[in-house]
């Protein structure tokens, strides 16, 4: 039976027997072991999808909205905010609806794709429209948590990371150790921050012997890390890591370059040719931004750079739900054909 996550990892999460839990059950989410593309195969490497699209609300983020807002009720919180249109505000929406206090979210106006905030509005968060941009939306959220008492659930929020965290711990329980390598999406480069603080934990307390080479990818044209400077106009097609100016960026740098990994760019149509192999090929349905994970091992794969028989662990940070407009725009429904078993025998590849 599945614990809520700060019960599972209590005694390496900051909570005490006075922070009350705030859990929908997050966490213990499949480490699926993939067939893996050829290249994979051919040289006995293991792939192994850890598939956050099962929590909650379909993302990785529920690991650390559940710590933020126990947190935040522990402090006297009456309401949470963030400024985000993705994952992170569904989440803290989700999460403040089971703790009984507000969700507020701040965001550009016209910025606001109603797919991408229907879940948040559906738990009943409070979305502010400003006549700004982004970082004019960062900056009200700052100010309300400082005037009001009101908990700043973005990723600058230290539980975010702490939270996030527990999916090393779970990896490690799944695999009896660390992966020889750890891929994921970059964002705002909370996410690997954060693997890399809970494998460096294991490490440290002699829990595992080695830590994973951590390789982040993130989309060609929104890959400030990458480039070494900010990006002005990011764009991709995976919306969830459009970003051109991490938050997270030095945590990144620490985990390439402790670990000994890379952080690299994948082009969109290596994202959506990964993206459309995971739907197709092993059954499971993750949104673009999480086909960069693999997209980036394939890329290794092919110039022979992942060692012969290691195995690669791939987060894959949310459900491909969570995106049904790439999904609709990809799919082609083919012409009607008549009624007969002949016709529906042939155009179903029997004949
Ligand atoms: C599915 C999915 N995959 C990857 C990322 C990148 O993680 P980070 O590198 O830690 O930012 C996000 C991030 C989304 C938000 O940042 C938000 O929703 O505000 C995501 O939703």
């Amino acid at each position: 039976m599945p614990r809520p996550l700060i019960e599972r990892f209590r005694e390496r999460l900051p909570v005490s027997e006075r922070t009350p839990i705030v859990s929908l059950l997050e966490g213990s989410t499949p480490l699926i072991p993939l067939k893996g593309p050829p290249e994979a195969r051919q040289r006995g490497v293991q792939l192994y999808a850890k598939y956050e699209g099962l929590n909650p609300t379909g993302s990785f983020k529920d690991r650390g909205m559940t710590l933020a807002v126990s947190k935040a009720l522990e402090a006297g919180a009456q309401a949470v905010a963030c400024a985000s249109t993705g994952n992170t505000s569904a989440s803290a929406a989700a999460y403040a609806a089971r703790a009984g206090v507000r969700a507020i979210v701040v965001l550009p106006a016209g910025y606001v794709a109603l797919g991408k905030v229907a879940q948040t509005l559906v738990h009943g968060a409070r979305i502010v429209q400003i006549e700004g941009n982004f970082d004019a939306a960062l900056r009200l959220v700052r100010a309300l948590s400082e005037a009001y008492p009101v908990a700043l659930v973005n990723s600058v929020n230290p539980y975010r990371l702490e939270g996030q965290k527990t999916l090393a711990f779970e990896v490690v329980e799944a695999l009896g150790e660390a992966p020889e390598y750890h891929a994921l999406p970059v964002g705002n480069a909370g996410n690997i921050t954060a693997h890399w603080m809970g494998y460096s934990e294991l490490f440290t307390d002699g829990v595992i012997g080695k830590r994973p080479r951590m390789l982040g990818f993130q989309a060609a044209g929104a890959a400030p890390i990458v480039q070494g400077r900010p990006v002005e106009a990011p764009e991709t097609i995976a919306s969830a890591i459009r970003i051109g100016n991490p938050a997270s960026w030095q945590g990144a740098l620490r985990a390439r370059d402790e670990s000994g990994g890379a952080v690299e760019a994948v082009t969109d149509e290596e994202i959506l040719a990964a993206y459309r192999y995971l739907a197709a090929e092993e059954g499971i349905f993750c949104e673009p931004a999480s086909a960069a994970a693999l997209a980036g091992v394939w890329r290794w794969l092919r110039a022979g750079r992942i060692d012969p028989g290691a195995r690669v662990v791939l987060t894959l940070t949310g459900h491909g739900l969570k995106d049904p407009g790439t999904a609709e725009r990809l799919a082609r429904l083919p012409e009607p054909v008549p009624a007969t078993l002949e016709a529906v025998a042939r155009a179903a590849g029997l004949e």
